[in-house]
């Protein structure tokens, strides 16, 4: 991470994981374990059901709400979605884009992937666009040009001012809930490959301020090494961040001096 110039994001990803009872009940956990972090802003993405109650019960905090998704139409007839406006209105900060596992098994492509981007922005969420290679896609050499592929498909048409509200987040599919971690050097050098694509298309003022983090079975054993790269600037995390402790211990790694 590198303060100086820009914001380090702490983000849990819970997924399809716990019910309202259970929000509550890590509410009351985490708020008085987190303290104020100084260093790093901290996210909550929920499931769409308990975004409102968490909108609430994190309030006075230094918590802020993020969705898992959201559809790029306003409005209209599709059956189950919601849209970024409708998450605004409650209170919602972030909303994640494409995650690998949106990717797989819910048809979301670098294309509809763009316009989520277009629709969050414009809503005025602040997106956390996921790109990442398969174990395959690494194994065969192509993981910098398929990484560098999906950042300028998911920011096309996206202007230079609207790039403070974006996080990147790194998330190799091969490390994704596996306890197989990128080493900290394989992270690193993805998160400086993706400010690099960001630099050629937006130059060095926008690449340096824009915060990318690094996903995939990031724990509280990992987090400190990780986070201490320089081109990566925070986590974005799944199952350590459904356990109050362990997120904490993540958030303390980011927050240190
Ligand atoms: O969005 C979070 C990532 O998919 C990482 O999940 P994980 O920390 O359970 O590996």
């Amino acid at each position: 991470m590198n303060r100086r110039y820009r914001k380090t994001i702490i983000a849990g990803n819970w997924k399809m994981n716990k019910t309202l009872s259970e929000t509550k009940a890590f509410a009351d956990e985490l708020k008085p374990l987190i303290g104020k972090p100084k260093w790093c802003e901290v996210v909550l993405c929920v499931p769409s059901v308990n975004l409102q109650a968490a909108v609430r019960l994190f309030k006075e905090s230094r918590v802020a709400i993020g969705a898992e998704t959201c559809h790029y139409e306003s409005n209209g007839a599709f059956t189950g979605e919601v849209s970024a406006e409708m998450l605004k209105e409650i209170g919602v900060k972030y909303v994640i884009i494409g995650h690998s596992e949106r990717r797989q098994y819910y048809n979301e492509t670098d294309f509809t992937v763009n316009k989520k981007v277009h629709a969050a922005l414009e809503a005025g969420l602040y997106p956390i666009v996921c790109v990442g290679e398969s174990l395959e896609q690494r194994e065969l050499g192509v993981t910098m040009d398929l990484i560098s592929y999906q950042v300028k498909a998911a920011l096309a048409g996206v202007p230079a001012d609207k790039m403070r509200h974006v996080v990147i987040a790194y998330e190799p599919i091969w490390a994704i809930g596996t306890g197989k971690t990128a080493t900290a050097e394989q992270a690193n050098e993805v998160c400086e490959a993706i400010r690099a694509v960001i630099r050629k298309l937006y130059g060095a003022r926008v690449a340096r301020s824009v915060t990318i983090q690094y996903g995939g079975s990031m724990n509280a054993k990992n987090a400190q090494e990780l986070l201490a790269q320089p081109d990566v600037d925070g986590g974005l995390i799944g199952g350590a961040s459904l356990k109050a402790p362990d997120f904490v211990q993540i958030i303390n790694a980011a927050n240190q001096e």
